[in-house]
């Protein structure tokens, strides 16, 4: 089965976390649910610099992320491919961004968090962030 590697972003702004929707894709599973903004890390990019490239493609949103930024890795299995994915958690200063990509945005309070559809492997980090 196909395996992706995939960094993710936990962007935090005066106490909120910025959860992304997706809109329809490939696959019925995650098309709509929400998720951190991220992608795919290319052949020979170090994870950091794929989470900065990502969010400036997918955001303009410019930040410096450090390898110890990691907050958590998961792995997880959807029918069609397993994925690994790397969340870094990343303070922001101002909460500026464009969403160019996903067909909403919404800065959640951690605790409120479970009241989204979240895509099935972000769970693991969606509920060690709310404490739940
Ligand atoms: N970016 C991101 N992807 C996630 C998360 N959770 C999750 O299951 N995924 C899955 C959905 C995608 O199938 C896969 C790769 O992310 P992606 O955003 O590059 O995927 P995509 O299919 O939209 O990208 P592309 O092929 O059009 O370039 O990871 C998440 O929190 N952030």
């Amino acid at each position: 089965m196909k395996h992706l590697e995939v960094v993710a972003a936990i962007l935090e702004y005066d106490g909120k976390i910025l959860c992304m929707e997706r809109g329809q894709g490939k696959f019925d599973y995650v098309s709509f649910k929400y998720e951190f903004p991220g992608g795919k890390i290319e052949p020979g990019e170090a994870k950091h610099t794929a989470i900065e490239r990502e969010l400036r493609e997918e955001m303009d949103v410019h930040v410096s992320v450090k390898e110890s930024d990691l907050y958590m890795t998961v792995h997880h299995d959807y029918p069609d491919f397993s994925m690994t994915m790397y969340a870094f958690y990343c303070h922001l200063d101002k909460p500026d961004f464009v969403r160019k990509e996903h067909v909403d945005a919404k800065w959640m309070t951690p605790e409120d968090m479970p009241t989204l559809d979240w895509a099935p492997a972000d769970v693991p980090i969606m509920k060690k962030l709310s404490g739940k």
